[in-house]
């Protein structure tokens, strides 16, 4: 499944015509990506075709070739740029991929050496960074910055002097007395944080934005207007020499720590993550060390390099055709990685939120296998134009979640590929699905029914503001659900307490308290019965102001939204031609129930699983008292206004009262035209205190406000206890 789409898997392709059809590939990954800067695989797809090449050039000794993209360094000379001749060529790294592969570099390098007839005891490596950028070699004459180009293809690069020079980072004067001739060799990169501000600002102007830093690194640089590399924040690391002469030449250190210390003394940046190693232990230890620490950098790194730290040995050790033997880059996981997109699945979480997942083909990324990734919402499946079918790119950085990136250039027959479309109807329960304006998200609205939602559900019926089940928490709740004895709310009522008590760490004392409890649940009132229905946007206020609009829950199943919506409106337009004449306003239906709110509402109640539900929970016996003043109805267009003993009173309530708690003490007030505030000022009608009364107490003392009992406001209502 990992093949692409250009070779096909062709096992029986014979090795030659294999061969040429990788080659072909590789020229064209090499084009894009260092001719056009915009790579369209990730690096561990190409290296994964360089692999297969090498492989195979190893195994038919008669298909190797000098310019086979194996023997040779990557990169061209772009056209509009000069062209520089390296006097020492500039060359690629070989690479290791696993422990086994950097032991047998230490091992080789051991064994070379004793064949050059030298004492490897006091062998040591010099280990640093692998810096994803670009590499280029300044060029000082006499301390002066002279020339500056690009790797090219190891022999010839491009004359990136005026660029170059741009970049604060580079020095144009060395410091001390350094060599006549100096040639520095280093690595551009881009910092990831600005990175994304470039993108940013590319995306705002509406041009093309970079696949990553490197790209972003060697666009930027490779620009035929200076004036547009000076706007990009560029940055560099030296990490090596390349031509060096003149008088001072044999003053530079013997070794290759030494170097990186004296070019930094020179004024150069040299990176500060190093180490000095013995062994193949310690290059793994760095390795590891600083695997560990990749995310936190700032900068993007794909890999550590090993090097024989004495200089003289370089020479000693040689090169392979496109690489030192004297140094190693030890690669980590890719973060990134080619596979085909299977199929698009939806997940409707805890709370209705439908979320799109990506199904792939099993792919090793970032350290693990991936085999499906959150694909978020439907616009960003729009955004990022991915079809079911398509190759695709997956990222996995550090722990954070794998996502899909992009996909890869269609290949295949169109067939192949198939539009996704976000279900109408929730997968899990087949009731109906909303998307709110301004929001990415869709959601299943059957709160009550949903199976994907009904712990949730379950959970905020249950809570003490709302149904008040006391005792009704979590774990039970899942061993509820998950034993198959509830799937609504209204299941609850049918449990008994030997049910119950045949429950994991269920006693029969407890069963029969749960029994109880849910049963005292069923005296409620209309507002926390409203709330417990879990309706998105209807919070416990929202749920009151229902209440008190609407006599039942036939009133807002049969509610004309649109209707109320437009009486809303006109009432409001009227109020405010009225304010300004200085008349009074008329009272607003369901005041402070926004369009959002209402949407929502509607929505619930009209889908026929909530209203099932609903109906159940009636049937099981949940009842309220009915408001004292007969609600007009929002559709009655009075409003929520009604006449009682407390009208218009606002009262604050402190310490416990003998029987009734504070939601009850509450509803019971505003069932009587009463509201209930948190602080007592010299507005409050009356305090109703109970034990333990504190400071509001005093308060209302000290404003000679009037304290009450409840006794006393029971009587006030006509409420006895
Ligand atoms: N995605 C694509 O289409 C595509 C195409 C071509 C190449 N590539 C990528 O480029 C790689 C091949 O490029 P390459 O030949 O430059 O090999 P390389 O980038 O793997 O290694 C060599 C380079 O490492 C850099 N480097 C960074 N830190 C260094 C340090 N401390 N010491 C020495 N060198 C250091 C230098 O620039 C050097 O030229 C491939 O492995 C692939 O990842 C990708
Ligand atoms: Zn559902």
């Amino acid at each position: 499944m990992t093949d692409h789409p250009d070779l096909g898997s062709r096992p029986a392709d014979d090795p030659r015509s294999r061969a040429e059809a990788l080659r072909r590939l590789i020229e064209r990954y090499d084009h894009e990506y260092y001719v056009l800067d915009a790579p369209t695989v990730p690096d561990a797809e190409y290296d994964r075709v360089f692999v297969e090449l090498q492989a195979l050039e190893r195994e038919h000794p008669g298909l190797a070739s000098p310019d086979s993209p194996t023997a040779r360094v990557g990169g061209v000379v772009a056209g509009g740029f000069e062209s520089v001749r390296h006097s020492r060529p500039m060359l690629s790294l070989s690479n290791a991929f696993d422990d086994d592969a950097v032991r047998g570099f230490d091992r080789r390098i051991r064994e070379l050496l004793a064949e050059a007839g030298v004492d490897a005891s006091g062998l040591r490596y010099s280990a640093e960074l692998k810096y994803d950028g670009l590499a280029v070699s300044l060029r000082f004459e006499r301390g002066r910055l002279a020339r500056a180009a690009t790797r090219g293809d190891g022999a010839v690069g491009e004359d990136v002097t005026a660029n170059i020079r741009t970049i604060r980072a580079i020095p144009l004067h060395l410091h001390g007395s350094v060599p006549e001739v100096l040639e520095v060799r280093g690595e551009v990169l881009m910092w990831r944080a600005d990175f994304e501000a470039l993108n940013a600002r590319q995306r705002e102007a509406g041009e093309r934005e970079f696949v990553n830093p490197r790209n972003a690194a060697a666009g930027s640089l490779r620009q035929l207007d200076p004036a547009l590399t000076a706007r990009r924040p560029l940055r560099f690391f030296a990490y090596g020499v390349g031509e060096v002469a003149g008088s001072e030449a044999s003053r530079l250190p013997g070794t290759h720590s030494g170097l990186l210390d004296w070019l930094a003394a020179a004024g150069l940046p040299v990176g500060p993550e190093r180490a000095q190693a013995r062994d193949a232990d310690d290059l793994l230890a760095f390795y590891r060390r600083i695997g560990e620490r990749r995310a936190a950098l700032p900068y993007d790194i794909d890999g550590v390099v090993y090097k024989v730290d004495r200089r003289d040995w370089h020479e000693l050790l040689g090169y392979v055709a496109r690489a030192p033997r004297f140094a190693l880059a030890h690669k980590f996981p890719a973060e990134e990685a080619v596979t085909d997109l299977l199929d698009i699945e939806v997940q409707v979480g805890r709370t209705g939120k439908l979320t799109p997942v990506a199904r792939l083909a099993p792919v090793f990324v970032g350290g693990v296998t991936v085999t499906n990734a959150t694909l978020h919402n439907e616009d960003e499946i729009v955004r990022k134009d991915l079809m079911i079918g398509d190759r695709v790119v997956v990222r996995r950085a550090g722990d954070v979640i794998p996502e899909v990136v992009r996909a890869l250039p269609r290949e295949a027959p169109e067939g192949h590929y198939r539009r996704f479309e976000m279900p109408r109807d929730c997968p899990v329960c087949g009731s109906t699905t909303a998307r709110e304006e301004g929001e990415a998200d869709r959601r299943c609205v059957a709160g009550l029914f949903c199976p994907a939602q009904r712990r949730q559900a379950l959970l905020h019926f249950a809570q003490r503001r709302a149904m008040d089940v006391d005792g009704l928490g979590e774990k039970l709740v899942g061993q509820l659900v998950d034993g198959g004895l509830v799937r609504t709310p209204a299941d609850l009522y049918r449990l008994d307490a030997a049910t119950l008590a045949g429950l994991e760490r269920m006693g029969e004392k407890s069963a029969a308290n749960l029994v109880e409890a849910i049963d005292r649940s069923r005296e409620t009132s209309f507002a926390r019965f409203l709330f417990a229905l879990g309706i998105r946007h209807v919070g416990e206020e929202v749920a009151r102001l229902l209440a008190e609009a609407y006599p039942d829950v036939d009133a807002l199943i049969a509610e004309d939204w649109d209707a109320l919506t437009a009486r809303k409106a006109a009432v409001q337009k009227e109020n405010a031609r009225r304010r300004a004449r200085g008349e009074p306003a008329d009272p607003v239906p369901l005041e402070g129930v926004g369009p959002e709110i209402v949407d929502s509402v509607r929505r619930f109640f009209a889908e026929p699983h909530n209203q099932q539900v609903v109906r159940a929970l009636l049937d099981a016996g949940v009842r309220w008292e009915p408001a004292a003043a007969p609600a007009a109805g929002a559709s009655g267009g009075a409003g929520p206004a009604q006449a009682g003993a407390l009208q218009g009173k606002t009262i604050v309530l402190t310490g416990t009262l003998p029987s009734l708690t504070r939601e009850q003490a509450e509803t019971m007030i505003r069932r009587h035209g009463g509201s209930v505030t948190g602080s007592v000022s010299r507005k409050t009608d009356f305090v109703v205190a109970g034990e333990a009364a504190g400071s509001k107490l005093e308060k209302a003392r000290a404003l000679g406000v009037a304290v009450i009992d409840e006794a006393a406001l029971r009587a006030m209502v006509g409420e006895p206890g």
